[in-house]
């Protein structure tokens, strides 16, 4: 079970920081919005070359932006060990995550909350992990859209014995983590549940706690 908090909701103007609240986390979710894809703007390339050399934190980038076949790979020369491109923009995904992954990250694509996984089903064989939105890419703080777990039930069914993750991302609280993790996730973004919290990191690990304890029964 892995925490990958969204900086998304955290102080932007204080990134370096907001980052070493979260020792615990697994990995640092990074989301790259481009007012097309999304109608949201955030930050890109040169603000992640930046982060990477103030932390060591695993770099987890969600790439929401209409041109992923351009810029994906750059983020994976730049240092992020994880690269999500979503599958709704990109035109070649097998040769962009192949690309991915030879620069040497691992290779992740993200389906949003009206995309099919079985359109993509013969993808999984090229990729680390799939990213679902659970709600719809653009905005942290949104509320978590329940109509998503039948497809991550589908997804940890396609994906079988491989090792491949089920990060799920969108409104992913104390709240409703459980129920991610009893439909399969493994891997959970969380923004504003972590970063609107007194402690940001004891928030990490109550969520790790919850999703485990989910998985127990
Ligand atoms: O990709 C995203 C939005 O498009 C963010 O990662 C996500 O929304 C995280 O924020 P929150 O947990 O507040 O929903
Ligand atoms: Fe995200």
């Amino acid at each position: 079970m892995r925490i990958t908090p969204s900086i998304l909701n955290a102080d932007l103007a204080n990134l370096a920081s907001e980052i070493s609240r979260i020792p615990d986390a697994d990995a640092v979710h990074i989301d790259v919005m481009d007012n097309s894809f999304v109608p949201n703007l955030t930050l890109g390339l040169p603000v992640v070359e930046s982060i990477r050399r103030h932390t060591d934190h695993i770099l987890d980038i969600h790439l929401m932006i209409t041109d992923p076949d351009r810029w994906a790979p750059a983020y994976a020369e730049a240092g992020a060990e994880s690269v999500t491109f979503h599958v709704e923009a990109a035109h070649a995904p097998v040769r962009l995550a192949r690309e991915i992954r030879r620069l040497g990250a691992r290779a992740s694509m993200a389906l949003s909350p009206a995309t099919p996984i079985e359109i993509v089903e013969n993808l999984l064989g090229e990729v680390d992990m799939v990213l679902l939105m659970t709600v719809e890419p653009g905005f942290g703080g949104q509320a978590f859209l329940d109509m998503v777990l039948p497809k991550i039930r589908a997804t940890r069914r396609l994906i079988g014995d491989r090792d491949i993750w089920l990060q799920v991302d969108g409104g992913v609280s104390a709240e409703t983590i459980a129920r991610c993790a009893e439909a399969g996730a493994d891997t959970f973004v969380a923004g504003s549940a972590v970063y609107r919290s007194a402690d940001p990191n004891a928030m990490v690990t109550m969520l790790r706690e919850t999703a485990q304890a989910a998985c127990a029964h």
